[in-house]
């Protein structure tokens, strides 16, 4: 009996002490839990990477995957560093704190326990990472204090860069950081950047002017037109500019349904670019990518490959309207959706309060190959930090256009330059035999892309490559030697549709070709009118702003001279 007494004696001091020491640690720690679906987990990451005593640590997680921003930039040599600069790779190198170890560390006066565990997310796969942060502290302002400083360790490493997150079940996760793509990069007719970029900086602006009439605060464009003409770019290019992180919907995602795109969509942040990528490949069952939009066949119709639409969404259109406007619907999100058949859309989903702004983005113009030749090749501010290329540079004399009267080498750089008055004679008459509206910005980037160094050559074989990749865009004279079809100049007019704003690059028809030969540059460059003339009447954006700015987004760009 004695001993029960005890024994109860001992077990109720046992639980009052253990009940104290949790109300004292209570009283005394905050703790703080952050998932890795939250992007506050990647500034927590970042921050701690950036603490001294980080680099004393015993035992750290090394990792060489993109994911994530806070890495220390490593330039690693295979094989011991004994291999020649092409062997190298850049890759980088995070050290996250080894999961289930404690480390201590100061913050502001106050002592920090980190702990990483990870556990497995079961019937999705994959492993889950929290950080659980311990701070001895009464009060929360100093982990306010903490949160702000590891979101600007976390920005600071995002200059230049955007942010992209991807859809993982129904949360969002950071995938990869981008360079921001230069605004002056992207070409396209003229007035059509300006007319977006202002666009977009009104609603940015408008919240408030939104508020007060009661429409819901977000904006939906539709980039359409033929592949690889720029609508990805753009909207990359718009992000950066923008400072806007981009989430990426994808409708194909395994086990996407109509509710969890709304859980995805109700989950976006306030200031972001939501991007659906080919939106009318999930929508709607319209079979290939048809080669009559666009003039071009894909390789698959080359191929004899089917062309069965490949979607396995759950999503239907009803839900993905609802997804759109519905009241989950995240404010001050901005959406781009793209699509390479305009017409297989459903008008429902191209009303405006979804798709404000429909931007087509035609084939690429003269014009628009001549201003990529500039872009190409005049040089621009930061191509001397360019990687390192003295290697290429040396064995250009051998190898390259020696004789070229464009390539100038610099002694003391070994770096190639471009005379700029020489590139822009030449790119006029690239432009000129380029056939209007019939090849891909991206196809006209990759032909210059085989001239990196050689804009004389580029100019000169444009015609064989043409006849090679584009030969229905050719057609032979009388004596058979081979011509360019061009369309007389045309005029490019931006036009308002009834479905929504819509900047549109409107060219003559083809059908108004002149054929013009025989073949040498300096004849085509007599035969061809003047550049296309541009008429730009549209009405003003639809979005009433606070200021009544009209600024000309695209010449602020910096890179460009
Ligand atoms: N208008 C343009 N100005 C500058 N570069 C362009 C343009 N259009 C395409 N490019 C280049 O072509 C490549 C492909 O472009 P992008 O992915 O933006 O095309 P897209 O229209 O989104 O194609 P898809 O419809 O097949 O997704 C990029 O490397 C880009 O640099």
């Amino acid at each position: 009996m004695k001993l029960m007494i005890v024994g109860v004696i001992v077990e109720a001091f046992r639980r009052l002490t253990s009940l104290l020491y949790q109300l004292l640690v209570r009283s005394i720690f905050i703790n703080s839990v952050f998932v890795d679906s939250d992007p506050s987990y990647e500034w927590m990451l970042a921050f701690l990477q950036n603490q001294p005593s980080w680099n004393t640590l015993r035992s750290v997680e090394v990792s060489t995957s993109a994911q994530g921003s806070n890495f220390t930039d490593l330039l690693m040599s295979e094989g011991g560093g004994h291999l020649s600069k092409y062997k190298k790779m850049l890759r980088r190198l995070c050290f996250n704190p080894a999961v289930g170890q404690t480390y201590n560390l100061w913050y502001k006066g106050c002592l920090l326990f980190v702990t990483r565990q990870q556990e497995p997310r079961g019937f999705w796969g994959g492993d889950k990472s929290t950080l659980y942060v311990k701070m001895l502290t009464s009060g929360n302002v100093t982990l306010t204090s903490l949160i702000a400083d590891a979101k600007e360790a976390y920005v600071s490493t995002q200059d230049h860069r955007l942010c992209i997150f991807v859809s993982e079940r129904d949360s969002w996760k950071h995938s990869s950081c981008r360079s921001m793509r230069p605004v002056c990069s992207i070409i396209l007719d003229n007035g059509v950047k300006d007319r977006l970029f202002k666009d977009v900086s009104d609603f940015l602006k408008s919240k408030a002017w939104y508020t007060r009439r009661g429409i819901p605060y977000r904006r939906g464009y539709l980039f359409h037109g033929a592949p690889g003409t720029g609508k990805t770019s753009m909207m990359h290019a718009m992000a950066g500019h923008f400072e806007l992180d981009i989430y990426v919907i994808s409708l194909s995602q395994m086990g996407m349904d109509d509710s969890m795109l709304n859980r995805l969509i109700s989950a976006l942040p306030e200031r972001c670019i939501a991007l659906m990528e080919d939106i009318d490949a999930f929508t709607f069952d319209i079979g290939p990518r048809n080669a009559v939009d666009t003039g071009l066949s894909t390789p698959s119709d080359q191929q004899g490959v089917s062309n069965e639409n490949p979607t396995n969404t759950h999503v239907t259109l009803s839900g993905l309207l609802n997804a759109l406007d519905g009241i989950g619907s995240q404010e001050g999100r901005i959406l781009v959706a793209t699509t390479n058949v305009y017409t297989a859309l459903d008008p429902a989903l191209c009303r405006p309060g979804r798709m404000d702004m429909h931007v087509e983005f035609k084939l690429g113009s003269k014009q628009q190959a001549q201003d990529m030749f500039n872009h190409f090749y005049i040089p621009k501010d930061g191509d001397a930090e360019d990687d390192d290329d003295s290697d290429r540079n040396i064995a250009l004399p051998k190898e390259g256009p020696a004789n070229s009267k464009t390539l100038l080498i610099d002694e003391k750089e070994f770096k190639p330059l471009f005379d700029a008055d020489v590139i822009r004679k030449l790119a006029v008459q690239f432009g000129e035999m380029i056939p209007d509206r019939k090849c891909s910005m991206a196809s006209i980037q990759g032909y210059l892309m085989t001239y990196k160094e050689s804009p004389e050559d580029a100019v000169r074989n444009v015609i064989s490559w043409l006849q090679r990749e584009h030969p229905a865009f050719l057609i032979s004279n009388e004596r058979g030697a081979p011509s360019i079809l061009m369309p007389a100049p045309a005029a490019v007019a931006i036009s308002a549709s009834k479905t929504g704003d819509h900047v549109d690059a409107e060219a003559s028809p083809t059908s108004s070709c002149t054929v013009v030969s025989p073949l040498s540059i300096e004849t085509l460059l007599l035969a061809v009118g003047p550049p296309t003339d541009v008429i730009a009447d549209a009405p003003a954006p639809s979005v009433v702003t606070n200021e009544a700015e009209d600024v000309k987004y695209v010449s602020k760009c910096e890179c460009c001279p």
